[in-house]
């Protein structure tokens, strides 16, 4: 673990990757997952495909902070939960605010402890971020929320679930984890509940399948209008993490910036949605074969035009990856991030790198193509620190990409993965 450390990734760019990768267990998969877990008050659950990433290492803290005695086999890859004591309705801020996916254990509070204070909530840095849809749909349900500011100045929220009952909620967009919290709440509520504007991200179908196998009664996944009938209690199950899409992503990625083709193991070409046309019109060639996505670049890379959206558009996480890719893209790319109000942090990077890239609001133009240099730069977020480790791969000389904490929090092994593939990369603590 590196926490109170500085994780520093060092990139030596102009090789080309090969050979076979193993993708992840989805970050944004297992983390409502073990959200949902805590929500059986008996037995163990069993996550099996899990990634060994920082914000699953920060959740199994928080599973125990509240009283959940939490086991990772990081060998294994497999995380056993038991929520039968669960006591404490407090998620700190010293481990709630590392990651998002805290606030996903907020439902099983409600329903387990009758209230859940949150000290702090974490994600990475990407404008608003509002909650608003989260605490709309609680209140809607029968919580009260109230707000109290810390001795430190930081705002504590309070959450009394009251007898939360079913009712009409709704996403002004449809929110991944504000779907994913309001089902949770909804499947131990009294009566009936509809969701309108739901999620249809695949992550949120793994979490409806999970509650479903734990009994909870959900219909509509995947239609934008979720409906659950509440009932008396969940079971604990056994449950495989789906693939991580954005891991896949990302690695389809390296093949294209780096020349190479890969083989990837574990994804799901239908899972990257608009991102896999838009990588073809680049000059990516896709051949699934069988179980397996063979990967590579056929051609010099084409620009590209980029509108970020829900699934099964553009994903946003996918976002800052095809910025650094469109470097080398013989003409100008545009790319205008819908989602997020403050994800184009990593422009400024890539200039250091000597990217030329015009930001506008929430549109950017990037000129290719452009030859990158390696540089120091730093990861403002975790996808902003998968795009410079791409961006390292087709640079010239060594890139030295600081704040590598972020770049854990949602790749696993990630100098490992790519040292196999023949990258030059290395992970240094310190
Ligand atoms: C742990 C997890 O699953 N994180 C993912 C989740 O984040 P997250 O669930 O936070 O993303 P949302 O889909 O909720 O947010 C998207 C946009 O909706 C806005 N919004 C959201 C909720 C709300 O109550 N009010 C509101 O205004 C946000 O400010 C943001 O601009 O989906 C994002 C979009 O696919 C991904 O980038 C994150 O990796
Ligand atoms: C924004 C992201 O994650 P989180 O919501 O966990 O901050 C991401 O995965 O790019």
């Amino acid at each position: 673990m590196s926490m109170g450390h500085e994780v520093r990734y060092r990139v030596r760019g102009g090789r080309q990757l090969h050979g076979t990768v193993f993708v992840q267990g989805a970050k944004n998969a297992v983390l409502p997952m073990i959200g949902a877990s805590l929500m059986a008050s008996k037995g163990r659950t069993v996550l099996r495909n899990v990634p060994i990433i920082e914000d699953v290492q920060r959740a199994v803290e928080l599973a125990r902070a509240i009283g959940a005695k939490a086991e990772l086999h990081e060998t294994e890859r497999t995380l056993v939960i038991d929520a039968s004591t669960l006591s404490s309705p407090v998620l700190p801020a010293d481990i709630a605010s590392r990651f998002r996916g805290s606030f996903l254990f907020v439902p099983a509070l409600l329903h387990r402890l009758g209230e859940a204070v949150i000290e702090g909530v974490g994600g990475c840095n990407l404008g608003s971020r509002n909650l608003d849809f989260h605490y709309n749909g609680f209140k809607r349900m029968g919580a009260t929320v109230t707000e109290q500011v810390a001795d430190n100045g930081d705002g504590i929220i309070h959450i009394k679930a009251g007898d939360l009952r079913g009712g009409t909620l709704y996403c002004d967009t449809p929110s991944h984890t504000g779907t994913e919290n309001l089902i949770m709440a909804a499947a131990l509520a009294r009566g009936t509940t509809l969701i309108k504007n739901a999620a249809l991200e695949p992550e949120v179908l793994d979490n409806i399948a999970i509650l479903q196998a734990m009994g909870a009664k959900i219909s509509g996944g995947g239609t934008g209008f979720v409906t659950v009938e509440g009932v008396e209690e969940l079971t604990a199950v056994e449950h495989t993490v789906m693939p991580d899409r954005i891991d896949a992503g990302v690695f389809v990625m390296a093949a294209a910036i780096s020349g190479g083709d890969l083989n990837l193991v574990g994804a799901t070409l239908e899972h990257l949605g608009v991102a896999a046309d838009k990588l073809e019109q680049m000059g990516v060639e896709f051949h699934q074969q069988g179980a397996v996505l063979q990967v590579r670049r056929n051609r010099t890379l084409r620009p590209i035009n980029v509108i970020t959206d829900e699934y099964p558009g553009f994903a946003t996480d996918l976002q800052s990856p095809i910025m650094a890719l469109s470097c080398l893209a013989e003409g100008p790319s545009y790319i205008y991030e819908r989602i997020f109000d403050g994800r184009f942090k990593l422009a400024g990077e890539l200039a250091k790198m000597g990217a030329d890239i015009e930001v506008d609001g929430n549109r950017a133009k990037v000129n290719g193509p452009r030859g990158l240099r390696g540089a120091e730069v730093e990861a403002h977020d975790l996808r902003c620190g998968s795009a410079l480790v791409l961006a390292g791969l087709a640079a010239e000389g060594e890139t030295t990409i600081t704040s590598g904490y972020y770049l854990d929090r949602g790749h696993a092994h990630t100098a490992e993965r790519l040292s196999q593939l023949g990258a030059d990369i290395a992970r240094e603590v310190g």
